[in-house]
């Protein structure tokens, strides 16, 4: 298990590329066995989850070629049925959460998917049934295997149907439309999620040939069509990493400016850290953040104490209310963080109260920040990294610390965040991987 030694209290300065988006990308390759002809796709982050993702695709019998630092073409034409029955491979699915979204294409194109229980984060409860649920409604028959743990689907021809969501799943919607593209009839999705991860891969699956209409809303006509073509697709910046810097670069009181982060597919991000206090500025398609000595968190327009919580898309991202808790640590002013969608993602405060910041943890849904308007600086501490997010926040907590901090388990930063030290080290941090 790898750690990073972080020396806390250096500012940063200076320009930072975001990476590609790590959530879309797992959709867009999964995608790729949707067609037997060449997909290329640019923008693609050197990270765990998607070099264990193109691995587990080589391993089944994809072929892969790099193409460029970033690009990789992508060519399914001899799937290893076989292999997707062996142990091996489901021991692959079950440590990626990015693995679920091969069923709805395996079922559409070759009629059959077994998948083992996926990985992920583990930040609480994460059910599957959107996308069971979904695959069922377009006529797949669907079998729990007890004993080997696994769920096994198969169809002859999915045939297009209507339906409901019971909750605007992101990968469930990504996994029911892949396999919709090539079933037989109209599939009407309502309540989808239409996160720029889905939009993108809408987008992408229109250009191999197929019809999807409602791009960008929470209603979804497919149009289904007997085969799927070659294309080229490039990732949109990763968002989540475009609001992870702006968060660290307030509470490391630094000037950084986050290049080229497709201002228009931020939605609600960028208004959010403003809401937080954090000035910033659009250039371009760039993103400013000036030095900011303070930032005051704002209240509701009644007086009240604000509140930051997650909500599907449009709304703020889950993903980012982690770091969002961290900022508001030195925060002029206090602000309650509702984490509603897990159940186990805020249980890393416990941690940022070790190392002196103002949290009550009122649920496991809910804390309230008080914050320390810099008044206060945080202690360097030994630390771990439960799951992505919170690892990022913690590396932001230790990057404006007094003192050393180390982090271990940073896998789990590995896992979202290509080659973090070496970016931020560019640009004026002190992390070192041991
Ligand atoms: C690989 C990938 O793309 N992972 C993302 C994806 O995970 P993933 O697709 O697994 O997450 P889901 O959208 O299915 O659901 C996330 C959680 O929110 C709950 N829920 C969801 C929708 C809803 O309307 N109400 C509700 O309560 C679910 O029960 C679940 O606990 O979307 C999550 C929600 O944006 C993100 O945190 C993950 O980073
Ligand atoms: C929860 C996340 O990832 P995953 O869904 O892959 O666990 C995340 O990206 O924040």
């Amino acid at each position: 298990m790898a750690s990073f030694v972080i020396e806390g209290g250096h500012r940063l300065s200076g320009e930072i590329h975001p990476q590609g988006a790590k959530n879309e990308v797992l959709q867009i390759i999964c995608a790729t066995l949707l067609t037997a002809e060449e997909v290329t796709v640019n923008n693609i982050p050197d990270i765990l989850d998607v070099n264990n993702l193109i691995q587990l695709l080589r391993e089944m019998g994809v072929t892969v070629a790099k193409k460029g630092i970033d690009s990789y073409s992508f060519k399914a034409e001899n799937v290893d049925l076989a292999y997707l029955e062996s142990d091996e491979f489901l021991k692959k699915c079950s440590s990626l959460r990015g693995s679920v979204m091969l069923i709805g294409p395996m079922v559409a194109r070759f009629g059959k998917a077994l998948i083992s229980k996926p990985g992920g984060d583990k930040i609480g409860r994460r059910r599957l049934d959107t996308h069971f649920v979904g695959i069922q409604n377009l006529g797949a028959d669907f079998r729990y295997d007890e004993e080997r743990g696994i769920y096994e689907i198969t169809a002859d021809r999915l045939q297009g149907s209507y339906m409901l969501l019971d909750e605007a799943s992101v990968t469930g919607t990504a996994n029911i439309v892949m396999a919709a593209v090539l079933a037989k009839g109209t599939t009407t999705i309502y309540n989808a999620a239409c996160e720029p991860y889905v939009q993108q891969l809408c987008r992408l699956l229109n250009r191999m040939g197929a019809k999807i209409s409602g791009i960008a809303s929470n209603l979804l006509t497919i149009e289904g069509v007997e085969e799927l073509h070659g294309t080229q697709h490039t990732v949109l910046p990763d968002m989540i990493e475009v609001g992870s810097f702006i968060g660290m670069a307030a509470m490391t009181k630094s000037e950084i400016t986050i290049k080229n982060v497709s201002y228009e597919n931020l939605g609600i991000i960028p208004e959010s850290f403003r809401r937080l206090g954090i000035k910033l500025e659009q250039r371009g398609d760039d993103i400013y953040v000036p030095a900011q000595e303070t930032y005051q968190i704002e209240s509701f327009i009644d007086g009240s104490i604000m509140t930051i919580a997650d909500a599907t898309w449009p709304g703020l991202t889950p993903d980012l209310l982690s770091v969002m808790l961290v900022v508001a640590t030195q925060a002029k002013g206090s602000v309650l963080i509702h984490q509603k969608m897990f159940e186990s993602r805020l249980f890393f405060v416990d941690k940022l109260i070790d190392m002196g910041a103002q949290i009550i943890l009122c649920d496991p849904h809910r804390a309230v920040v008080i914050g320390h308007n810099h008044g206060f600086k945080l202690r360097g501490a030994r630390l771990t990294s439960p799951d992505i997010r919170a690892g990022i926040a913690l590396l932001i907590a230790a990057m404006s610390a007094e003192g050393t901090s180390t982090i271990s388990n940073i896998e789990q930063i590995d896992r979202g965040y290509q080659n973090i030290e070496g970016r931020l080290n560019a640009i004026g941090a002190r992390i070192t991987r041991i």
